[in-house]
């Protein structure tokens, strides 16, 4: 039961070097031939096969993966590296009476096909599609949805005590990477572990890489345990494992094995110090060594245990396994050569614009750094720290901890940017309140994906950033409308050295509009006219700005004279802006990419404390997200959900002033917000 012969696909070229031009232009979009995995609907059919059939199984199961994501594009390395344990985990456990809880969920592609969705994988991260990560609602195998990660422990192992005081069967089973091992959440859940006795299993799937390799003390540590302890019998189990593991697991397992009975005289494995049994390092491709292992994890009567699984990333593809980084996230591409669909840019990315900016702030002041939670490529601090690698900190899964380390930089007179994802900022709100904020230290916050992101659905949009900072005191909030903007905030928030600063933008391209050489220091709370009117004022924060003028391209076609204003702070506002635009005007709208309780309730606000709302006849409306969790779709197709784009917008404004033709203004889809 080794693994079986690479299939005609990685036969054909292992690399795209090795590709003879015959193979070159046949495109494999049709399916693999998968007899095995045609026979397997859910983990009821899979447990009927005989053992020896499973790593053909997996064979299969990897082709499947392979050929789909080559159609869908989306998470690819992290599938594929856990093909065989997402087979053993289901053959072994009774899923899904027994809970599955996959952490962060971007791995779960083969978990989602064995599980009853082989018909729609197809349809991942496209709107009315599966969901990019896994999600309840969506199969009863996924017991908790994820997408942020490190959670899984916790979920889990609420699962199991609720068994527990249930007194009802079934355990709970985590699997969760070594990268995702090194958020704090997942201490707090071992911590806390013990009371779930043998319901609780941990499977630490440890292939040394998070999206970039992993970082810090921990990734070195899982280089070297290794199971030292006699519980369950296995200890000549372990012995066995490390004759039986492909020679580089073999070297490290025993080199491991030397480290951890040095380690024993002196107490166990720091999983065993948290109340763990610790079973490994096994090798999580070879059925041989899974198999067992987690029947007898299954079987014990003590626990909680967790089992670390080594595995590779992007294992079994031979793009995929020497590139990890590059392949953590793909495009569509061609299933035989690997090539990939290229789109052209037709505008640098926000990402790239901010990263350049900071290299450009960073010549001119070395007390700059900067600081990733573990997504260096994401946030432009790979490029960033190719210029000064002394200065770009990548702290791991650790947004809680990268934050108050950036308050302890800038205690000691350092101009630290935390470059980070708006929907990860999230996990470290008390950080950025309690040893930011409060402290009025001048920590920079570079928000990246700000607003709606697409595929990545409503786990990962970045909608209430602008609502959770707007509202501290001393923090000073900015949204750039484009790329432009982006350079000028960059050096705005460098200048800022007396309090917090934030400068948010979205996913993607900018507008292509000219850049200057370098960013310009904005004057702090003030907005710009961007297109004089005289009846309707559209003020916008942030990269709405587009579809902004072009609304006011439509009114103006109506009869209606209509003036667009970049607010570009959403704290502080623009007081003498609001007051001219409220005077002037008859109309006055706000427009952001945020959840109620920003920008627009800001002005509002203003509004009504200086009494301009009271019994005036200008008629107001704050345009913003939803009040709900957008599903995962088209950009384009969920602005228009959102109402808004420039359609949404002008039949908002209709709307308003009572015309009635503002279905027109709409089209037949999207729904004018609600004034
Ligand atoms: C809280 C949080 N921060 C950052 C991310 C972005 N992210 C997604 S997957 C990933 C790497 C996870 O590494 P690991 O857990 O080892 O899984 P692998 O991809 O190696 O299987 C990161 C940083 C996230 N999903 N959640
Ligand atoms: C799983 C995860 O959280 C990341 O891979 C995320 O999907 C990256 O998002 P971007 O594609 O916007 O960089
Ligand atoms: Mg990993």
């Amino acid at each position: 039961m080794g693994q079986s012969e690479p299939s005609l696909r990685r036969q054909a070229c292992a690399t795209w070097a090795d590709c003879p031009e015959a193979e070159k232009d046949k495109k494999l979009s049709v399916r693999p031939e998968t007899p095995l995995l045609d026979s397997v609907q859910t983990p009821v059919d899979l447990r009927k096969l005989p053992k020896e059939k499973l790593q053909q199984l997996a064979d299969e199961l990897r082709e499947e993966m392979i050929s789909a994501v080559s159609v869908t594009g989306g998470h690819f390395g992290a599938g594929l590296g856990v093909v065989e344990l997402t087979v053993a985990l289901h053959y072994v456990f009774n899923t899904p009476d027994d809970r599955l809880i996959w952490d962060v969920g971007h791995q779960a592609y083969p978990h989602k096909i064995l599980t009853g969705r082989r018909d729609r994988i197809r349809t991942i991260r496209q709107g009315g599609g599966l969901s990019p990560f896994t999600k309840r609602g969506e199969s009863d195998y996924d017991p908790f949805g994820a997408g942020h990660s490190s959670t899984s422990i916790s979920a889990a192992l609420g699962m199991a005590v609720a068994n527990k005081m249930a007194d009802k069967p079934g355990k709970a089973i985590a699997v969760i990477g070594d990268g995702a091992m090194s958020a704090g959440m997942a201490y707090e859940a071992m911590n806390n572990a013990e009371q779930a006795g043998n319901r609780l299993v941990v499977i630490l799937n440890d292939n040394d890489m998070s999206i970039a390799p992993a970082v810090g003390g921990l990734s070195a540590y899982l280089a070297k345990i290794v199971s030292s302890h006699t519980f369950l019998s296995l200890r000549g189990f372990g012995k066995k494992i490390i004759e039986m593991l492909p020679r580089p697991l073999a070297d490290r397992a025993r080199q491991a094995e030397e480290y951890a009975r040095g380690m024993a005289a002196g107490g166990g494995t720091l999983f065993d110090e948290l109340g763990f049994y610790y079973v490994g390092p096994i090798d999580g491709h070879n059925m041989e060594h899974l198999l067992p292992v987690l029947e007898n994890v299954r079987d014990a009567i003590d626990g909680p245990i967790l089992v670390h699984v080594v595995t590779e990333k992007g294992h079994g593809h031979p793009f995929a396994e020497p590139n990890q980084e590059k392949y953590h996230a793909v495009p569509q591409f061609d299933v035989v050569t690997g090539e990939r669909k290229k789109s052209t840019p037709k505008a640098p990315t926000y990402t790239n614009v901010f990263a350049d900016a900071l290299i450009k702030e960073s010549e001119k002041d070395d007390k700059i750094c900067a600081i990733t939670a573990a997504m260096p490529s994401g946030t432009g601090l790979n490029k960033y720290g190719d210029r000064f690698p002394d200065r770009t900190f990548d702290v791991g899964i650790a947004e809680q901890h990268a934050v108050t380390f950036a308050a302890g930089l800038a205690t000691e007179g350092y101009k630290p940017f935390v470059a980070i994802y708006s929907t990860f900022l999230q996990r470290a709100y008390d950080q950025i309140v309690h040893d930011v904020a409060v402290q009025k230290l001048p920590v920079r916050f570079a928000i990246d994906r700000a607003g709606l992101v697409g595929a990545d659905g409503p786990t990962h949009a970045g909608s209430f950033d602008v609502t959770y900072l707007a509202s501290l005191p001393n923090m000073v909030v900015m949204a750039a409308a484009d790329e432009a903007e982006l350079m000028h905030m960059v050096a705005t928030a460098a200048s800022i050295d007396d309090r917090p600063s934030a400068v948010r933008y979205p996913r993607g391209e900018g507008l292509g509009v000219e850049l200057p050489d370098e960013g310009k220091v904005l004057e702090i709370g003030k907005g710009r006219i961007v297109k004089k009117g005289s009846k309707v004022a559209i003020l916008s924060l942030g990269a709405r700005l587009g579809e902004a003028l072009k609304a006011a391209e439509d009114l103006e076609s109506r009869g209606l004279s209509t003036t667009v204003a970049d607010a570009r702070f959403a704290k502080p506002v623009d007081d003498q802006l609001i007051r001219d635009l409220a005077a002037t005007h008859d109309v006055l709208i706000t427009l952001e990419e945020n959840a109620i309780g920003g920008f627009g309730a800001h002005v509002m606000d203003f509004l009504a404390e200086e009494g301009i709302l009271d019994g005036g006849s200008l008629k107001v409306r704050a345009m913003k997200l939803p009040d709900q969790f957008q599903d995962h779709g088209k950009p384009e197709q969920m602005y228009e959900d959102a109402g808004l784009n420039a359609s949404g917008i002008v039949a908002t404004i209709l709307k308003t002033l009572g015309h009635n033709d503002y279905g027109q203004a709409l089209g037949d889809s999207a729904a004018a917000q609600k004034p």
